[in-house]
């Protein structure tokens, strides 16, 4: 019988030196296509028991893909052919994994002979904490969920060898590498409330009931769960828990992918029938390419990706994003003082009181320190001012609101360049309040993380209020857009859904005619048909974007076919306005 204890022994002789090496500069991590060798290939007999690919493991991987591995990032999943943009190259139903949707969208997906397990769980969790305590972290519940089903699944199944062979860094540990501290603090604290949660009390019981004979090995679980587990989000990406599927967790990373993996039945409006899991060819992929998907967001600068990739799954990326020396990086970059047109990099924030300058790219000319210094004071400020209007961001959208309103013009007149850190995230997260306000949302409260109506307590608007609200979003969602397309591969699903975002909220109707805004002479948002033909056209781009980013085989998930029906209203829309003002023009010429 397979066990964790078993795993361990394998993994003790873990391969990474056994199998052949590929030399760093030909490494996969670019997008390029080295030659890491095929499964079949390895000779080495540990790195095969190890890997255990055969025996019926990944069946449901489809015969494009195969999994080769290197000495640097483990395993991972090649193409075989050509592999279109847009195709939907491996996709998971939801019988073959383990979803935990968290507390906004509670057991949507939940299998529900576990169900049981955890309300017990939930009760025991609540009356050992006499009613002071905060609910067990989405973590603690998804990975309790996990050893309840393989325990279901039998601890031999195909199921929970698949899990048990996912990577874990406890591993590296052992062999004596150096591990991010906060990762072991967190997977300490981690296993800690999962004991608890469990209700195990001996170590025996442990052992009994879930095949777990040490501390060792309880962490080993927790880094398979944060190593491999994908965040579970809704077809408009947001995120609403965490999903495990051992197959589409051989995809290795990449700041410059050609995959995503999103999530078109992760609601209960999905078409019936639909895989929860999909992973999605966002370019065209040659023959002995890595699939490659992205385990941060990409929009952050290289020194956050990679704290971040370093912290959750310790390794350093050499993508050709981090690697290659750009002039100038539009995560970090700043528009010349000169206003030529052209930009400059943004200095590292930690390298005070070294060297700063920076050179225009376009027209050559310096920025002056004193200039930079100010811009590292406003990016500081702005940084910190994020992180605290997120943490308002659902219990006082009001204060977050006033914290992004006064922190986008204070780093825009620093000469940032709206694609940087933290700009772009501060209009992110200040048109997700706008429009919230303007919906009345229902908002989740940060202590219970339960969803609660929070009504907006701000003041009732105005028409008038409604429709500077209204255009003041349009306004931000233009510059999300242009930021995330200067950013993101095209059909990026996050640009797909921007653009949608964009497009619907140029075509509400107009409640009352306000004095537009001019921006050099050009009104924006224009009025009117201007309006609505921006409207479809923004609508036609999201379409494109959206049946690349989720597949063109489903429409484009579900808002791609939203976008569709918006599209054939809007075409009215404008048919309408179109024959009135013929109508208006035959009349006055006769
Ligand atoms: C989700 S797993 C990917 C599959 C994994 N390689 C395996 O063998 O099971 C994530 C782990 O793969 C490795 N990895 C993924 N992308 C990498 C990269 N670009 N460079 C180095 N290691 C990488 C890291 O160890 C990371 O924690």
């Amino acid at each position: 019988m397979s066990s964790f204890s078993n795993l361990r022994a394998k993994k003790d002789k873990k391969s990474y030196v056994n199998v052949p090496t590929v030399p760093r500069d030909q490494s996969s991590t670019s997008n390029s296509s080295p030659k890491a060798p095929l499964i079949d290939d390895v000779q080495d007999e540990n790195a095969l028991r190890e890997l255990r690919i055969r025996d019926g493991l990944y069946s449901t991987l489809p015969e494009w893909l195969e999994i080769r591995v290197s000495a640097e990032e483990g395993r991972g999943l090649w193409a075989k052919q050509v592999l279109k943009a847009a195709a939907v190259l491996h996709a998971q139903h939801k019988k073959t994994k383990l979803v935990f949707a968290g507390a906004r969208n509670e057991c949507q997906m939940a299998d529900w002979s576990i169900h049981k397990f955890e309300c017990a769980a939930l009760q025991r969790w609540f009356q050992a904490a006499q009613g002071v305590q905060l609910p067990p972290s989405d973590a603690v519940r998804c990975i309790a969920r996990l050893l309840w089903n393989r325990e279901k699944k039998g601890r031999d199944s195909i199921w929970a060898k698949e899990v048990d062979s996912m990577q874990s860094h406890h591993i590296v540990v052992t062999k004596g590498e150096q591990m991010d501290t906060k990762l072991i603090e967190d997977q300490a604290q981690l296993a800690h409330s999962l004991v608890q949660y469990l209700g195990v009390a001996a170590p025996q019981e442990l052992a009994e009931q879930f095949g777990i004979n040490s501390a060792g090995e309880l962490v080993d679980v927790i880094s398979k769960f944060t190593t491999n587990t994908f965040t579970l989000s809704d077809p408009s990406l947001t995120p609403i828990g965490a999903c495990v599927s051992p197959a589409a967790a051989l995809l290795n990373h990449s700041c410059n992918p050609n995959v995503v993996v999103v999530f078109p039945g992760a609601d209960s409006s999905s078409k019936k029938g639909q895989p929860l899991l999909e992973v999605v060819a966002l370019r065209d992929i040659s023959p002995g390419e890595q699939l490659l998907t992205a385990y941060v967001d990409t929009t952050l600068p290289a020194t956050l990706r990679q704290k971040a990739l370093k912290e959750t799954y310790s390794f350093t990326c050499h993508c050709n994003l981090c690697d290659r020396k750009q002039d100038v990086d539009p995560r970090e970059s700043l528009w010349c003082p000169k206003k030529c047109g052209g930009t400059c990099s943004l200095p590292d924030i930690e390298s005070e009181g070294t060297d700063l300058a920076t050179l225009c790219t376009a027209c050559k000319s310096p920025v002056p320190v004193s200039n930079l210094e100010e811009v590292l004071d406003a990016v500081r400020i702005g940084s910190e001012g994020l992180e605290k209007a997120e943490k308002l961001q659902y219990s006082e959208p009001d204060k977050a609101k006033r914290l992004t309103t006064n922190l986008i013009p204070l780093l825009t007149s620093a000469g940032l360049s709206h694609t940087t850190h933290p700009l772009l995230a501060l209009t992110r997260l200040h048109q997700a309040l706008l429009i919230d306000e303007l919906s009345g949302a229902v908002m989740p409260s940060s202590q219970t993380g339960e969803e609660e109506a929070v009504v907006s307590p701000g003041v009732q608007l105005t028409e008038k209020d409604r429709q500077e609200h209204l255009d003041e979003c349009i306004r931000a969602g233009s510059k999300i857009v242009t930021g995330l397309s200067a950013l993101l591969a095209p059909g990026h699903p996050m640009i797909g859904i921007a653009t949608a975002e964009l497009g619907k909220l140029l075509a509400v109707d107009e409640i009352a005619v306000v004095d537009p805004q001019t921006n050099g002479g050009i009104i924006f948002p224009p009025t009117g048909p201007a309006r609505l033909k921006l409207a479809y056209d923004m609508l036609m781009r999201a379409r494109a974007s959206l049946r690349i980013g989720f597949g063109a085989r489903n429409e484009g998930g579900r808002v791609g076919r939203q976008v569709r029906e918006d599209l054939v209203r809007l075409e009215k829309e404008i048919e309408v306005w179109t024959s009135g003002v013929k109508n208006v023009l035959a009349d006055r010429s006769r």
